[in-house]
Formats: C-alpha cells, structure tokens, sequence
C-alpha cells in the first residue's frame, strides 16, 4: 500500500486547527501526529509533501452542481469531464449534482442516464441528488428506493412552472414521504406562478434587459416561498434545506423556523455573498453573465448572508455551478431576458472565494471549512469519509497557499465556460496540490489526475443535528 507524508502544515478542519504531520495510506488518512515528534518523524513513506507555510485542509464538498444539465433549451456547458477536472483544480474533490426526472418518466430513468453520463468520466468523487419533476404516487413510492440505494435528498421547485414546478400538494406528498424514509427535501423557493406573471407584465412593458430578471424575482417572492415551504415541512414533520438563498427575507424565514426547533437549512452560493444586481445591470447584454434563479439582489442583501454563515442560520456555500456560455447560449435571451438560461458558472472558485472571505475577515478559518467541507458531508450522509482530516477518513486533501496572489480570469480558469463571472478578481490563497483518496489530482498547479479516477459515492441520509 502506498504512503504519503503530508508535514509541516497547518491542518485546518471545522473544530481544530493543529501543527500536525498527515499519514495516507492507501487512499485514506491513517493517522495525525504533531509536527516534529517521534511518532511523526518515524513514518517511512513513498512520497513526501512539504506544507510548510501551507495550509493542509479538507477537499471541498460542492453540493449543488449541474453538470451537462438541458435548461432553456441548450445544456450546461461543462461536461461531468471538464466540470470535475475544473473542481478539482479549485480544491474541490466531492460534488453532488443533480439527476432529471423528465415529465411522465420515473425517477429510475432519470437516474440511470445521470450515472451514464457520470461513469469513468470525473476527475473527482461525485453523487446525485435527484430534482422531482413530477411528483405522482409511482415517483413517491420510487422516492423509498432510492433512498435505499444511496440517492438520499431530492430537490424540487416552488418556481419554473411547465418544467420542474411542483404545487403545494404535490410537495407536502413528497415531503412526506420523505419523512418516512429519510430523505432530505431540497427546496428551489421562488413563487413561480407570480414570477410567470411578472415576467409577462415586464416584456409587454417593453423590459427586456437582464437586470428586468432581477426585477422580477422579487425578494418578497423568495421570502414567500420559504415562508410556505417551511410550513409545509412543519405539517410533514419533514427536514428542509432551502437552496441557492440570495435574500435576507428568505434567510430571516429559515432563521424563524431555526429558532423554533425546526429542521430548517440553508444553503447560499459564492454569487449572492459577492456579485449584485450591479452585475446584471451591465451594458451591451452583459448582465446575461449573470443570469441565475434565484436572482442576484441588490449589494445590501450580503450582509445578511454574511450574518446567516456566521450564525449558523446558513449551513452550506455550494456553488449552483451551471454554466452557460456568454457566446451562442446566453445570447439566446437578446430581446427576452426570460429566454437567457439560467445559471453561472462557479465550481473552481468555491474554495478560493470562501478563503477570500476569511482574509476579508467575514468568516473564520474554521468556519471556512465547515462551511464549504464539513457542513455539506454531513447534511448529505458522506461524512466523515468526507469533509474532514481524521484517520479513517478518505484521503481527500488540499494543500492551500494561504499567502498567494491570484487574479481569476476567463483566460486561466478550467471550467468549458467563455466568461469568468469574477473576471479581474483578485484572490488572497491558492490552491497547490490536491490529493483525491490520496492521488495526486493536482501537483504544484499542475493537473495529474485523469477522468475516470472519481468514482461514484452511495450516500447515508442527513446527518446534521444543528
Ligand atoms: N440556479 C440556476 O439559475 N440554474 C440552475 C437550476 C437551479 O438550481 O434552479
Ligand atoms: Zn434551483
Ligand atoms: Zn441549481
């Protein structure tokens, strides 16, 4: 078996930050030891690493991921191929992406051609969730085994009517299945049915731009809908995770049910803590770039985002990752903003961007990493396999310069995307090398790894108990 030697590093996890010295073997840390002791001095290894001055933390875990995924009639632009290489050189070697139950089709299909897109072509360690497009007595009772065999939350829409809106009987029958057997409800909360309408009024007014999207996905329509979902649960008796939350309403609805004991959780993304509607003002059809659902709000929502990781009314950054390109499929809405599909791109800046935020003092280093590693394991039944750096734990490692300058660019970025949504950002800390169950992915910014070496992770249900 072989053995590494990570030493000299300081070794951040969510609860620790230790001066310690990683033992791997075999594709799992087999033990910790305090830099320079006996027992740290007396392993004998194959390959040594050198993290002096370097952080040695957990691989990131993006939880919310569409690779491949049709949308607005075009599919996201990177492939699980060349979204996986991407995370893997952005630190991050567990993504969870989401499985399509077409209308009139069963769950089972839609998996299926989810894990034939994925298989011998991912760079990193990959599961699914799965979006319930039709929620009908065979998709519920297929709910239960699917849960069985690994695909343990399941995401659906309060928004996109005609494509993945589910109404509120529809829900409460799924969430309480759920409840039933352990699956965790991922709700999209956007009153879909008043956006529609909203959208409608826009266009024939002649508002057309990207920042009329803004517009029309009202925060008050966000708020609403989470306000709904959590009763919902509450009459299921079911746990909710509120994805992609942009607005400081919305956060203010999970943090309520919080304080009321109820299993309420809340995911945001890099976008809403760092872009605004500023962004998707800009001229010449640019603000397309940044058209996602929800939508980007104005800058004094971050603050509010900001306060929910910090307080724990907010569990999990992922990123939303689904890119679309500026040339050819954002342009697609020119005239419509409603036709610009919806998505950004994101996978590789998770980690760098979340870091830039402890350097700018809005989190700590360990919330940082609970945050983007620990948190997500442990909502979607991976942990401590990943997400942390405990012996037994897979081998998922990230050497992180902390004291590296990078600027993020469409140029030098990895993901199959024609625009940086960060273009000429400047970064604090870099990724260096990156260790998937022990192989080096990434060696000294260079890409080692290979498609087909991520392979597929079963899942156990929700673990979270906060
Ligand atoms: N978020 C977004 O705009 N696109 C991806 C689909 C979704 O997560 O709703
Ligand atoms: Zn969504
Ligand atoms: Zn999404």
């Amino acid at each position: 078996m072989s053995r590494t030697v990570i030493h000299g590093g300081l070794v951040i996890t969510a609860s620790d930050e230790i001066h310690a010295d990683v033992l791997v073997e075999g594709g799992r840390i087999a033990a910790l030891a305090a830099h320079g002791t006996d027992a740290a001095e007396s392993w004998t290894a194959d390959r040594r690493i050198d993290a002096t001055g370097k952080y040695v933390i957990p691989g990131g875990v993006d939880a919310h991921t569409h690779m491949e995924m049709p949308f607005g009639g075009t599919y996201a632009a990177d492939t699980f191929e060349t979204g996986t290489r991407a995370a893997a050189w952005g630190g991050t070697t567990t993504i969870v992406d989401f499985a399509i139950q077409s209308v009139g089709r069963s769950l089972r299909e839609g998996l299926d051609a989810w894990y034939a897109k994925a298989d011998g072509n991912c760079a990193v360690d990959y599961g699914f969730h799965m979006i319930l497009a039709d929620v009908n007595p065979s998709s519920l009772k297929e709910m239960d085994r699917l849960v069985a065999e690994g695909v343990t939350s399941f995401k659906l829409f309060m928004a996109y009517p005609g494509v993945f809106y589910s109404d509120d009987g529809q829900i409460l029958r799924a969430m309480q299945q759920a409840s039933g057997n352990g699956g965790l409800i991922m709700m999209h909360a956007e009153n879909g049915i008043a956006i529609d309408v909203l959208v409608e009024q826009a266009l024939a007014a002649g508002r057309t731009d990207p920042r009329y999207h803004g517009d029309v996905r009202k925060v008050a329509l966000e708020a609403e809908a989470t306000h709904r979902a959590v009763q919902l649960a509450r009459v299921a008796g079911s746990p909710l995770y509120v994805v992609h939350v942009s607005a400081d309403e919305a956060v203010a609805e999970i943090a309520a049910a919080r304080h009321k004991g109820l299993p309420v959780f809340g995911e945001t993304c890099p976008q809403y803590l760092f872009l605004s509607t500023d962004n998707l003002a800009e001229p010449d059809f640019e603000g397309a770039k940044y058209v996602c659902s929800t939508p980007l709000r104005p800058k004094e929502h971050q603050e509010a985002l900001w306060r929910g990781l910090r307080n724990n009314e907010l569990q999990v950054v992922s990123t939303d990752h689904c890119p679309f390109c500026f040339s050819g499929q954002k342009e697609m809405g020119r005239g419509d903003f409603s036709k610009i599909p919806n998505g950004m791109p994101g996978v590789e800046h998770r980690m760098d961007l979340l870091h830039q935020a402890v350097v700018d003092g809005h989190i700590t280093r360990r919330r940082w990493i609970e945050i983007a590693c620990a948190s997500p394991a442990r909502m979607f039944g991976l942990y401590p396999k990943k997400g942390t750096i405990a012996p037994g734990a897979d081998a998922d490692i990230v050497i992180y310069d902390p004291a590296a300058e990078q600027t993020l660019s469409a140029e030098t970025h990895h993901m199959n995307v024609d625009y940086s949504a960060y273009e000429g950002k400047r970064i604090t800390g870099q990724v260096e090398t990156v260790l998937s169950r022990g192989e080096p992915v990434i060696e000294h910014r260079k890409f080692t790894g290979r498609a087909g070496h991520g392979t597929y992770l079963p899942r156990g249900t929700c673990q979270y108990a906060g």
